[in-house]
């Protein structure tokens, strides 16, 4: 079977957080880059992998995926489905909710700052410090979510890793490129949860593809 193909520029962590997850799961793939600077994003070609001229998209053989999560949810039940524990309704249930708790508790909150820090600049703009302050906050209120659940058991869907803590990888990564990483300081077990994220190989292939080309 031909590889997968992730379509998609490796600066963005939405691209990013779908190698994290098929590292994990031992996909084999390969990562397509989509040149923004020439608009190749909004191509019919990759409009027709992704309709509305985002990135990532992954294609395996005749099945084209979109949304990385999907695409992420994607990869673990093709190559390793305990990573979502499928074969557990009730602790599938509580990956769900630490998924969509990624999705629209924390990343929600840390998407803002890192549009203001790292991408604006990036586009010639200025950053909007009152936002950034404002979402720090509503990060603070999650992290405590995460630091009491985390108090309990190792990982946050129990005492083992799923993709929900993978999905965590690629934008917790792009906060310690900002000033702010330091939010996590107030927060041990959070600390000690990320740390562990970190010694993974799937995150190191991570950390080694967002630093910007030399
Ligand atoms: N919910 C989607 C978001 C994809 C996205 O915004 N992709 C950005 C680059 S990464 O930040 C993108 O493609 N932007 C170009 C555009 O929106 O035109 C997902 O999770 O895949």
């Amino acid at each position: 079977m031909a590889p997968m193909k992730l379509y998609g520029a490796t600066l963005s962590w939405n691209v990013t957080r779908c190698v994290a997850a098929l590292e994990e799961a031992g996909s084999e793939y390969e990562i397509v880059p989509i040149d923004f600077g020439t608009g190749q994003h909004k191509s019919p070609e990759h409009l027709a992998r992704n309709p509305f001229g985002q990135v990532p998209a992954l294609q395996d053989g005749d099945l084209y995926v979109f949304e990385s999560r999907a695409i992420c949810k994607y990869a673990c039940r093709k190559n390793k489905p305990e990573l979502l524990k499928e074969g557990d309704i009730k602790e599938a249930a509580i990956v769900d909710v630490w998924l969509e708790v990624e999705a629209h508790q924390y990343s929600s909150a840390l998407n803002p700052i890192l549009f203001e820090v790292l991408i604006k600049p990036m586009l010639g703009g200025t950053c909007d410090q009152q936002k950034v302050e404002e979402n720090l906050e509503k990060l603070k209120n999650v992290l405590q979510v995460y630091e009491a659940r985390l108090s309990k058991c190792k990982y946050l869907a129990g005492d083992f890793i799923s993709l929900a803590d993978l999905n965590h990888i690629a934008m917790t990564l792009c906060l310690f490129a900002t000033p702010h990483a330091s939010v996590l300081d107030a927060y041990p077990h959070v600390k000690a949860w990320w740390t562990g994220l970190m010694e993974r190989p799937s995150a190191q292939r991570v950390a080694a593809l967002m630093k910007p080309p030399a």
